[in-house]
Formats: structure tokens, sequence, C-alpha cells
């Protein structure tokens, strides 16, 4: 079958020997598990399948219900993840997907899974390339879509990227295999619906998944090409200090404003923890400021001129509510050691903090790294703050290191 050497090419030369596969029940995934069933009979990896209830639509429950008999069927082992998370605020498709990708990572971690594949296809390709133009994106937002990528140390593959979801859909009539349909894939309301309606009519044109998919590919190799030099840019300017990424300003004044912005987005990544960089409008008005020479707060972060330097500091705002327990991950990149004492907890220096620590300005470090930096609280108590010169035996460590940094570039 063709589909299924697409699928396993894309594995190829090492392909994993367990892989999971996240099946909605859509028709996508449904052919994606079809597929991998059918090379895990022919020797290919053992399948784990898994379906997120979102509880968020009432026929959900059935719908993964009906992957797990569709599983059952196939001998393929699923599970089924809820996610309880919403809060009623926000943007409920990009809440519901980070959450989901959230899940999904967790759940391969648990079961000592490397990779998961998804049911991407080249018909959503198409659909997000339409409604990325709307949005004006820019290169990496017109790009083709990567067919694996890490997060939080799980592989993330996409083996169906060359594939329509006409083709898939004529392969599970062939077996017999049914899938689910989403009532909302009918729903105007939604934009994905609209440019999937919108996709019909650009056929006409001879427009099809064929050329939306190798122009966002030859976009990607611009992205690509890009990030390549903005890694190039970073390793000339970029350093740490004490969990701050400094960037030389006239340097960074001097770079293109194509690598200059993807040279800050890795940055401001890097210190926030966020997945993704901030938008249009919010990165460029970054970009004035640091090219007028005035300091701003974006992403979590506080962006300071400094002398010769741009410094990209935490905002204590940002981590004023965080807690962690001493030895767990505060702020998910700083872990502290020191005596262990019951009722010790991990917080945010903060103002009142760092005036308790008479080395303070021995450190060099201004004052808003300091403020929200990691310290030990025992209650109101100040006990350690390794980065503002109290160190009473505490040390920190910082997990998300200048490697870190640059493989971003790498793996954005
Ligand atoms: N509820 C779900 N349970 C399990 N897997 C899912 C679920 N929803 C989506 N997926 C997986 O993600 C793939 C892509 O689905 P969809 O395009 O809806 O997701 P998305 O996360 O919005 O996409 P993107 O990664 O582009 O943001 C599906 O083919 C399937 O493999």
């Amino acid at each position: 079958m063709a589909l299924c050497q697409q699928v396993t090419a894309r594995f190829s030369p090492s392909p994993p020997a367990r892989l999971g596969v996240a099946v909605s029940g859509g028709s996508d995934s449904t052919a994606l598990l079809i597929l991998l069933h059918k090379w895990q009979q022919d020797g290919g990896p053992a399948l784990h399948a898994v379906t997120v209830d979102h509880g968020l639509r009432p026929e959900a429950a059935e719908e993964a219900a009906h992957v797990a008999r569709l599983c059952d069927g196939l001998g393929v082992p699923h599970e089924i993840l809820h996610w309880q998370g919403w809060t009623g605020r926000g943007n409920l498709p990009d809440a519901a997907r980070q959450a989901r990708y959230a899940l999904l990572s967790q759940w391969a971690v648990s079961h000592d899974l490397q990779d998961v594949a998804l049911g991407h296809t080249a018909t959503d390709q198409a659909e997000t390339f339409l409604m990325r133009l709307a949005r004006e994106a820019g290169v990496d937002g017109l790009s083709a879509m990567r067919p694996k990528r890490a997060i939080d140390g799980v592989t993330f593959w996409r083996p169906l990227l060359d594939a329509t979801r006409e083709s898939l859909r004529a392969m599970l009539r062939a077996r017999g295999v049914e899938w689910v349909d989403d009532p909302t894939n009918e729903d105007q309301t939604y934009e994905r619906v609209r440019a999937r309606q919108a996709l019909t009519q650009l056929e006409s044109l001879g427009l099809d998944a064929t050329q939306f998919g190798q122009v966002t590919q030859n976009l990607a190799d611009v992205r690509d090409t890009l990030y390549h030099y903005a890694l190039d840019a970073a390793r000339n300017i970029a350093r740490i200090e004490a969990g701050d990424l400094i960037l030389d300003h006239a340097g960074f004044l001097n770079l293109p404003a194509e690598i200059a912005r993807r040279v800050m987005q890795e940055s401001l990544k890097w210190v926030s923890g966020a997945a993704y960089g901030p938008r249009g409008r919010a990165m460029e008005g970054l970009l004035v400021a640091v090219a007028q020479g005035d300091d701003k707060t974006l992403h979590g972060c506080r962006i300071l001129h400094k002398g010769q330097d741009l410094r990209i500091t935490r905002e204590y705002q940002a981590v004023a509510d965080q807690r962690a327990a001493p030895g767990s991950v505060w702020d998910g990149r700083w872990r502290l050691s020191g005596p262990q004492d019951s009722g010790l907890v991990i917080a945010a220096l903060g103002k009142k903090g760092a005036r308790q620590c008479p080395d303070r300005q021995k450190t060099g470090l201004p004052a808003a790294s300091l403020w929200a930096s990691p310290a030990v609280w025992n209650g109101e108590k100040l006990v350690a703050a390794p980065l503002a010169g109290l160190e009473n035996g505490w040390s920190a460590h910082l997990l998300r290191d200048e490697t870190a940094y640059f493989d971003a570039f790498v793996s954005h």
C-alpha cells in the first residue's frame, strides 16, 4: 500500500521499537492507526494508542470509546486521558492544544515511550497555510510543519504530511473502518472550517494540497536557513550569566531584522520557558524599544539596557507566586540545594528579600535580576539567596543551560 510506504519512510532509517499513536477518532488519526498497525504486523514498532477526552463536548466520551473499541479489535493497547483544566479564560482551541501536548508527553514518559505519532495531513497543512495567510504571517508561520518535533523529551512524528485527507478516507472506506465526524467540523464559526471550504474553491485554480505542500516546503527551507544564520549570530553576541541572557547591544542592532527577531524570540523563550515566543506586534514593539534603548517588559521577561549589554532577565511578577519544595524545580529551570530542614520553601527573592542580602551589590547583578531569582524561605524569614550572595550553605543550579539555548535554534 503506497500510503503505508509513505508512513514507514518517514521513520527511516532507524524506526523506534515502540511507538505511541495519538488517535482522536477522526479520519486522519484513525487512518494513521490503521497504517501503523499494518506496519506493526510487518515487523514495525509495537504500538500504544492514546485518546485525549477534553471533556468539552458531550460526544467526546463516546468518541474516545469508539477508538478504544477499534484498538481492542486490532489488539493495540489504548488509554483515555482526561483534561479538566479549562479555566474558561483565553483561547479555547489554543488551551486545549497545549493541554493535549502536555498530557500526551506525560503519558509517553510514563509508558517509557520516546516517540509518538500524530495524524497531521497535507490537507491540514494547506488549511493552516490559508489561516496564517489571513493573519499576515511571516516565513515561519507560512512554512511547512516539521515532520518531527521534540517536546519535553518526547519526539512527536507527523508521518502523514504527504497524504491528503481524501486519500486516507478512501483507504478507510475500502477497509470498512469507521471514523468519528466531529460536529464542529461543520461549524462555520471555526476558522479552520472556513479555510477547508475555501480550499475546495481554490481547486478550480489548480491549487490543491500538492501545491500548498511544495510552497510550504520551499518556505520551510528558507526558515531553516534563517535559523542557521540566527544561531551563528547568537553564538557571536549572546552569553548567559546567573540565569540571565545577555546580548551585545551593538551587535544585536547590527543584525538584519529577520535574524534579530529570531535571536530575540529564542532568548525570550529560554528565559521564560514558554513554548512560543511573543507574536507579531508585541515582538515588533520590543524591537523598536531595543533600537531606541528603552527598557521593556514582555513575555514574562524584563529587557534591560545595561552599558554595552542588552540583558534579558525574568520578570518578578511572572514568578512572584511560584513555590517549590527544596530540591525540586522552581520556575522550570532552577534547582536549589542545601541543608534540608522542614518548612522550607523556594520562592522569588523579591525586593524585600533583596534588601536582606548585604552582599547583593558585590554580585554585580541588577536589582531586577535579583528580585526574580530563587531564594529559600522559612515562612516570612529569608534563609538563603545564593544568587544574591546570601549562601548559608545553599547553591543554585541552572537546569536550562547554554546548550539548551543554542540547541533551540536548531530544533525551534
Ligand atoms: N483528542 C485527541 N486525542 C488524541 N490525539 C489527538 C486528539 N486531538 C488531536 N490529536 C492528534 O493530533 C493530530 C492533529 O490534530 P489537530 O490538527 O486537531 O491538532 P492540533 O493539535 O490542533 O494541531 P497542531 O499541532 O497543528 O496545533 C491528530 O491527527 C491526532 O493525531
